[in-house]
């Protein structure tokens, strides 16, 4: 008898959401919808295509006018639902780390990655005392700097100050803007190669937001191509998506190789 493995029940990710931004005359729609059954899916675009504010609207920090968001098959917003599903941020239980980390200027690296396990409105102290803190610091080799404030330490250990604090709180979900834009090219690589290992080893769902093609290289299963607010393309091969762009890059186009 075959024994063929029962289809998961629910996509890991399941966004339809719709929102118009307005400023003075001018508008702008997000209309995004896509449902991958991938961990680590990427959402590439030109800049404006509407990625961050796709990544607000699923972490919760931006409303959005209808939507229906479900990510490892827990629904956090329905708008369609009766009264309607908005779960707050802070329950959503996904981490989210911006493009420029928004560690706080003011803690040092042990407090910035204590700060999501806070009780009340008091800050971590300096030696705050917590195995999972212990763990995280330890796992993104922090020891030497953990007592440092932000503007004391590197691009790359800042990113990876942002990472165990994203970590920290045990999330169900990262999503990530643009992990790796404010890093040069050589230390790039090596913190795609530790993030990559990191999700394989937790198999955490993350969603990635991008405009690097080696970012799609190095870490996705699936690309999401967004333009002008909405998702153009669904690449479920990675390679798909990279050979799309490096024949988009060639000056004249002739056909793909092996094609008629
Ligand atoms: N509050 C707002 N009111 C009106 N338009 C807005 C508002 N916030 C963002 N926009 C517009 O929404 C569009 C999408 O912005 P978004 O930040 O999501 O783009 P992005 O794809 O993340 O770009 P980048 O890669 O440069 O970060 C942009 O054209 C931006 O000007």
């Amino acid at each position: 008898m075959s024994t063929a493995p029962l289809p998961p029940a629910h996509p890991v990710w399941d966004v339809s959401l719709r929102k118009t931004l307005r400023q003075g005359q001018s508008s702008f729609l997000v209309d995004v919808a896509f449902r991958s059954q991938a961990r680590r899916v990427v959402l590439f675009g030109p800049s404006g295509a509407g990625k961050t504010q796709t990544l607000r609207m699923i972490a919760g920090i931006a409303a959005p006018d209808q939507a229906r968001i479900a990510v490892a098959g827990r629904v956090l917003c329905d708008t369609g639902n009766g009264n309607g599903i908005r779960i707050k941020p802070q329950e959503r239980h996904l981490a989210y780390m911006f493009q420029d980390y928004a560690l706080f200027p003011h803690l040092t690296v042990r407090q910035n990655v204590a700060f999501a396990l806070r009780r009340g409105l008091l800050n971590p102290g300096k030696d705050v005392a917590s195995d999972t803190v212990d763990r995280w610091i330890s796992t993104f080799g922090l020891h030497a700097i953990a007592q440092h404030y932000p503007h004391q330490i590197s691009g790359g250990q800042r990113q990876r100050t942002a990472l165990a604090r994203a970590l920290v709180s045990e999330p169900a979900a990262l999503l990530l803007d643009e992990p790796f834009a404010a890093l040069d090219k050589g230390l790039r690589q090596r913190l795609r190669d530790e993030l990559k290992a990191l999700q394989t080893e937790l198999r955490l769902p993350m969603l990635v937001i991008t405009h690097d093609d080696d970012d799609v290289g190095s870490l996705a299963e699936e690309v999401i191509c967004l333009e002008a607010g909405r998702v153009v393309r669904h690449h479920h091969d990675p390679l798909d998506f990279l050979d799309t762009q490096s024949q988009g890059r060639l000056p004249h186009v002739a056909g793909r190789a092996g094609s008629a």
